[in-house]
This record gives C-alpha cells, sequence and structure tokens, in this order.
C-alpha cells in the first residue's frame, strides 16, 4: 500500500474537460429515495473512489451514474452528454464500460473469446498491453469462464472492459471476494492505465486505504449522501475523519463504546 501511495501524484496528463459530471443526483428503487444530492465530476486520467459503510448508497450512486438504474432527478453527463438509461448501446459506444459486482461475465466462454469478442480492433498489441498488468490471465487462454477462481474472472471482467478503450472506466466492488494481494496488484494497475491512457475512473470500493492510495479523490457515503469529501491522499493521512464519515461523529465515544473500540476503516 506504502508503494500505491507514494506514488499518488496526480494523473500525468489530465485533460480538464469532465468526461463525467453528476449534479443533484438523486436515485432510488420503487419511489423510494436511497440516495441524493450527489455532485462529482471526473475528468480523463482521474481516478475517483465512492466509499462508505454497507447500504450507504454506493451502488447505487454507481448504477445511476452508469445509466442503469434511471435518476429521480438531477442530471448525469458523460463527454457532455446527459446519461440515457434507455440507451445503454449509445453509451458503450461513447466509451463509457461498467463493471459489475457480478462481473457481467459469460459461464461457458473461455477466457480468450471473451478477449477476441472485447478487442475494438484486431489489434494484438492492446491485448498485449492489457494482458501484462494481469499475467495470470494469459496462460488462461482456453480456461472455461465457469472453471475461473473468483479473482481470475474479476481479473477478466477489468480486462474485457480496458481491451474495448473506454472513456469511463466504473467498477462496482471490484476486491468482493479476492485475497488482498489481488486487490493490492489490480488497484494500482487500473490507476496507472488511467494515468497513461487518460481514462476516467470511478471505484466503488471497500477497501478503503487502497483505494484511498490509488485514487485522486474521494467522496464518502453514508445514508445516501455525501458526508465527506476531498483529495484522497488527504484523506488518507486524515483518518480520524475518514472513520467519523463512515460511523457519524461521536456514535463510538461514548462510555460503552470508547474510541478504542471503534473498527478502523482505514
Ligand atoms: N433493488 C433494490 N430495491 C430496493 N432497495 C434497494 C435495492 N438495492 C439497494 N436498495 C437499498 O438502497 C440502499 C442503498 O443500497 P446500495 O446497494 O446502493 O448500498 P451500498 O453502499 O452499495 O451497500 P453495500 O456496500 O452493502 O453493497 C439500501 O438501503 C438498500 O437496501
Amino acid at each position: 500500500m506504502a508503494d500505491a501511495a507514494s506514488t499518488n501524484t496526480g494523473p500525468a496528463s489530465t485533460n480538464t474537460a469532465p468526461v463525467l459530471t453528476a449534479e443533484a443526483l438523486t436515485a432510488g428503487y420503487h419511489g423510494v429515495v436511497a440516495v441524493t444530492d450527489v455532485n462529482l465530476s471526473v475528468s480523463a486520467g482521474e481516478v475517483l473512489s465512492i466509499l462508505g459503510p454497507n447500504g450507504a448508497g454506493k451502488t447505487t450512486t454507481l448504477l445511476s451514474l452508469a445509466g442503469v438504474l434511471p435518476t429521480m432527478s438531477g442530471r448525469v453527463t458523460i463527454l457532455g452528454e446527459p446519461v440515457d438509461s434507455r440507451r445503454p448501446y449509445r453509451m458503450a459506444r461513447r466509451g463509457m464500460r461498467f463493471v459489475p459486482d457480478d462481473r457481467g461475465l459469460f459461464p461457458s466462454m473461455t477466457v480468450g473469446e471473451h478477449l477476441r469478442l472485447a478487442r475494438r480492433r484486431p489489434d494484438k498489441h492492446r491485448e498485449h498491453s492489457v494482458l501484462e498488468r494481469f499475467p495470470a490471465l494469459a496462460k488462461l487462454r482456453s480456461r472455461t469462464v465457469g472453471l475461473l477462481s473468483g479473482g481470475e474472472q474479476q481479473m477478466l471482467a477489468i480486462a474485457v472492459a480496458l481491451l474495448a478503450e473506454p472513456r469511463l472506466l466504473m467498477v462496482d466492488e471490484m476486491s468482493l471476494g479476492l485475497a488482498p494481494m489481488i486487490v493490492e496488484q489490480m488497484l494500482p494497475a487500473i490507476r496507472d492505465l488511467a494515468r497513461a491512457e487518460g481514462i476516467a475512473v470511478v471505484l466503488v470500493e471497500q477497501h478503503v486505504g487502497l483505494a484511498l492510495a490509488v485514487s485522486d479523490r474521494a467522496m464518502v457515503l453514508n445514508h445516501g449522501r455525501v458526508v465527506l469529501e476531498g483529495q484522497a491522499g488527504a484523506l488518507l493521512r486524515e483518518r480520524d475523519r475518514v472513520e467519523s464519515a463512515y460511523f457519524g461523529a461521536g456514535e463510538f465515544a461514548d462510555e460503552e463504546h470508547g474510541d478504542a473500540d471503534r473498527p478502523s476503516v482505514v
């Protein structure tokens, strides 16, 4: 983690026009609000992490940003165009890739078939440069996806998204069920590609410390609202503020639960 943090110096070549914006985004299910008043902007080459405890509204936010879940109010744009949940193909053509927490792969297809389908152009160099980041995948081309481990499937899902040369990559809980060692390899790999290729990245993550180490900015959601946001490096140094945002200031600082009992999230 220290390595990832030490290289967290901001995107190499940030194009300042935002790739993704949300203004006063409110979203939910069956008329019940789950997240409200989310405002954000992500530029090319920038990594934003959306953090927060279970049920905070992270996935709901990401689904709305990706156009999978229609917004109840507010506005989301990708490359200056309003997101239209009725036209997912158009959003994909514009370079949006969304990796859901169930990875969205076809269990009966092989790794190689996924990689071939994902390439926008018959460009072997692209495949090599993506697979260099995930060397374990290169040896598994003929393996059926249903027989891959969870970590291997996650690597494939990310590789498939990256092969399409996205302008915007959104990943929901990449670390779900993965060994910490794999997460420690994959998150910096995504950050490096984002920097090198100017991809705007939004991560929903439970590994708070690692997410902050690879991100440029982060926001913490709690009970459907943004309760803390800022530069990731600064938040990494101010873990008390992040923990307060997770647990609510003072919630654990009473007689029964001293600060020492408060679980660490960073
Ligand atoms: N399909 C759904 N129908 C109704 N309510 C839902 C649905 N999905 C999520 N919710 C509710 O919306 C709220 C936010 O859930 P969301 O999944 O966005 O949280 P999260 O921060 O991603 O949580 P976790 O870290 O546990 O995945 C929760 O109260 C949840 O119960």
